[in-house]
């Protein structure tokens, strides 16, 4: 809520032959909607709105306790909602974790935020999610200095795992994968590193007698020039920005991120909240609208007609 996420709503609500296939709930006012809609020069239909908690005033484009508030209310009600059987999924605009920080969020991210309110100690990962390809993460909001020592073996077989299931999930029967090397050259037998000897190999291989279609670990620089050709459906990464770099540059208005191994439905634009273009109605919405087919396949995944 800190950020173009109202102003991204009210575009995607503004285009009916993409929203067409879900009834939506909005967790907005009336007001909300109609300054978003405003914004983003569009005019919306009617839809069905939920009014949010009162958390005081705050201001879009600026990091506030009450903005974090506010998105930690939504998604708290979200969850009961869909508790309730009265949703199937969840969509959310971009939040902004020093937002939920200074709200009380004590988790790194929204994602384990999530699975402690839902009581989940399963494997969770993002799923970065393209047209033609997807990515897990063995680490994700971590500082790149606590990196090495947070790749286990089990690491990368959960990672692999989530990520075969996901595209099981999309309609890929026998999905191929392959796993990133976490140092430059996979470490070069060890010369400069040597997790890819120590947990990374032996990741993939215990994947592999698990039953699945997985090789690497391979150099992250050049691995990606063969996923994008084709040869893989999803590519396991080290870190965050190890495959975001190279998905956002691929295809950045395509992005979703599925808060993957949760048992609710979640997605999310792939971008974040973008502070310094709040107001100006110029932030792409197709990324939301990729996320909001994503939740849909998810959903009619979970619980099929
Ligand atoms: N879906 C989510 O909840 C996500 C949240 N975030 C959060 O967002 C905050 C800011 O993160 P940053 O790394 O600065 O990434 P960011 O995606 O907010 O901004 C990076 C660059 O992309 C541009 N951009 C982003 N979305 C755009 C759109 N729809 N249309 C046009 N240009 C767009 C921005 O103007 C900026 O130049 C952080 O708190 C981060 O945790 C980041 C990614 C996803
Ligand atoms: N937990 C979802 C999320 O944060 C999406 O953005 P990213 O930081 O994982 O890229």
């Amino acid at each position: 809520m800190t950020g173009i996420g109202p102003e991204v709503v009210a575009k995607l609500l503004a285009a009916p032959d993409v929203t067409r296939d879900a009834d939506l709930v909005v967790m907005a006012t009336e007001e909300e909607l109609a300054a978003a809609a405003a914004t983003a020069r569009v005019s919306l239909p009617e839809v069905e709105t939920t009014p949010p908690a009162p958390v005081g005033a705050y201001e879009l484009g600026t990091v506030s306790q009450a903005a974090g508030r506010r998105a930690l209310e939504d998604l708290r009600r979200a969850l009961d909602l869909h508790a309730a059987g009265e949703i199937d999924g969840i969509l959310f605009a971009p939040l902004n974790k020093s937002a939920l920080t200074l709200a009380g969020m004590t988790e790194h991210d929204e994602l384990r935020w999530f699975a402690n309110r839902l009581g989940h100690d399963g494997p969770t990962s993002e799923l970065n999610v393209l047209p033609d390809l997807t990515t897990a993460r063995v680490t994700s909001h971590v500082a790149i200095r606590e990196v090495a020592d947070a790749i286990t073996v089990g690491g990368v077989v959960d990672a692999c795992r989530l990520l075969e299931d996901a595209l099981r999930g999309q309609g890929v029967a026998e999905p191929r994968l392959a796993v990133c090397a976490l140092n430059p050259h996979g470490g070069e037998n060890g010369k400069f590193g040597t997790e890819e000897i120590d947990t990374i190999r032996p990741g993939v291989e215990k994947a592999r007698a698990d039953g699945m279609d997985v090789v690497g670990p391979f150099p992250a620089d050049t691995l990606f020039i063969r996923a994008f050709a084709g040869e893989l459906d999803g590519v396991v990464t080290m870190y965050h920005d190890q495959g975001q770099i190279a998905l956002k540059l691929k295809g950045f208005d395509d992005g979703v991120t599925v808060q993957g191994g949760l048992p609710v439905p979640i997605a999310t634009p792939a971008h974040g909240t973008a502070h310094a273009i709040v107001g100006q109605g110029v932030a792409t919405v197709r990324p939301t609208v990729r996320a909001l087919e994503v939740v849909i396949g998810l959903a009619r995944h979970a619980r099929p007609a």
